[in-house]
């Protein structure tokens, strides 16, 4: 059967990596959170203290110690998705906090960051066969990709759905902190200057704010088997 590229981009927390990992699996492609890639981007900065006390990014430090950071992904078989590491360290939960949250748009936003990361999700992606998510993949990274997928959600769904996450794993969550930094993200992501979250022209547009994982897998499954076979 050939093999596609498939690129999910959307909002902040509206079920990219949901979608993406549980079609992956069925599949059989590669599956890359590129999110995870610049949180731990965040991650490193944030250990080596490359931000100033007003949260902006101490951009020519960073730019430096750019070689020195190695990002990983292993696959997991029990969360059934691959792990992130970051200089050999598995880091998946710690890019996940939301301190991480507040912090990764504006490393994201740096130019040399975005260069780097995208070279690498071009390589990962050199020979088809993968689904990758993020906020720029239909657009810069795999512009010929054969199915691109633009997912939107309310803001108040996502923010919902992230808090019933934290709540059933057990972590802090407060509900107007994490609405916060979803509006806020969506905010720095659409109006940054290089790759701004954009849906592509070539996109579908899915609204998932009323459908259910299971609604939305089979939808995104019917798209996929009519590239395969088209
Ligand atoms: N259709 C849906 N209905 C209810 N909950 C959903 C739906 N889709 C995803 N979720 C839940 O919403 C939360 C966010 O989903 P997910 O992590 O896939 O979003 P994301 O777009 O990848 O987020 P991020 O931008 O942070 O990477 C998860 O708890 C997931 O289980
Ligand atoms: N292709 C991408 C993917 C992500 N970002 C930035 O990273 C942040 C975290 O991503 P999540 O998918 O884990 O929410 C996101 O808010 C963006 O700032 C990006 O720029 N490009």
């Amino acid at each position: 059967m050939k093999k596609i590229t498939i690129a999910i981009d959307g909002f902040s927390s509206c079920g990219k990596s949901t979608m993406a990992k549980e079609l992956a699996k069925k599949i059989g492609y590669i599956y890359v959170d590129t999110g995870a890639m610049y949180r731990s981007v965040t991650l490193f900065a944030m250990r080596h203290g490359l931000f100033n006390a007003d949260g902006s990014v101490k951009t020519d430090a960073l730019k430096q110690q750019m070689s020195n950071i190695d990002i990983t992904f292993k696959f997991n078989e029990k969360a059934g998705r691959p792990d992130t590491y970051l200089n050999g360290e598995c880091v998946e939960e710690a890019i996940r906090t939301l301190d991480v949250s507040n912090h990764v748009s504006p490393i994201a936003a740096i130019p040399f960051v975005r260069a780097a990361m995208v070279a690498r999700q071009q390589g990962m992606g050199r020979n088809k066969g993968i689904v990758m998510d993020g906020r720029d993949i239909g657009t810069t990274v795999f512009p010929e990709a054969e199915l691109k997928v633009f997912v939107t959600a309310s803001a108040e769904v996502r923010a919902r759905r992230r808090y019933d996450e934290l709540k059933e794993k057990g972590m802090p969550a407060d509900f107007d902190d994490i609405l916060k930094n979803v509006q806020e993200r969506d905010y720095i992501d659409s109006h940054r200057e290089v790759s701004p979250l954009r849906k592509a022209a070539d996109a579908i547009e899915l609204d998932n704010s009323h459908m259910t994982i299971a609604e939305q897998n089979d939808w995104l499954m019917r798209q996929v088997e009519q590239r395969i076979e088209g």
